[in-house]
């Protein structure tokens, strides 16, 4: 039989994004090293420290059919190279599902790309609301050097997450730093 909660409320800081009552789920540039453009300079940095590049909370919402899946998003400010932190990035395994992302704090963008070739990158500011429509592979960016950028995401909780497409080929564009200001490029090892 499907698990049916009981109502709850959970707090999350507007400011950390982080909750007092939940831990989050954290990701180290270890977790992560192959999905920098610049592997090289991962592999460097790797040799004396390990940043923490986002935390998430996955708030334990059955994956059952009519639930939601909800949580704040923190990726940390930082490069590797000249390419900023940012989040795995992931289509739904169920593919026909949408996500929908308000930026709480900071700066950045939600890259976004279809499995047949479509891309696009929406920014995320204080008080705006990304749509990432079904069928479209996510990841957010943080371009700003000094802040945090937290979002709030909600999905259909039977959604899933699919790594694979991405870890192995990767995005079609990234968002690099280029002359001080975030670029679009074509991703050199994308195939
Ligand atoms: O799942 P990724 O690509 O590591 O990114 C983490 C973010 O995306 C989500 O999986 C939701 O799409 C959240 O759990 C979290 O905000
Ligand atoms: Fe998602």
């Amino acid at each position: 039989m499907n698990e049916i909660l009981r109502p709850f409320d959970i707090d999350f800081d507007l400011t950390t994004g982080l909750s007092r009552l939940k831990k989050a789920s954290k990701r180290y540039l270890s977790n992560m090293a192959d999905m920098f453009y610049d592997t090289e300079k991962a592999g460097d940095i790797l040799k004396n420290e390990d940043p923490l590049i986002y935390e998430f909370y996955e708030m334990g919402i059955p994956e059952t059919v009519g639930d939601i899946a909800f949580g704040t998003s923190i990726v940390y400010p930082g490069k590797i190279g000249n390419e900023y932190f940012m989040t795995k990035g992931h289509f739904h395994t169920v593919l026909e599902t949408a996500e929908v992302y308000f930026c709480i704090k900071g700066k950045g963008y939600m890259l976004m790309e279809t499995p047949e070739g479509q891309w696009d990158a929406q920014e995320f500011a204080p008080g705006k609301a990304v749509y990432v429509p079904k069928r479209w592979a996510h990841r957010s960016i943080n371009v700003s050097p000094t802040e945090p950028l937290i979002t709030f995401f909600a999905f259909r909780a039977d959604a899933g997450h699919d790594y694979g497409t991405i870890e192995t080929k990767g995005f079609r564009k990234l968002i690099v730093e280029k002359d001080g200001r975030p670029v679009v490029i074509d991703n050199p090892r994308w195939s």
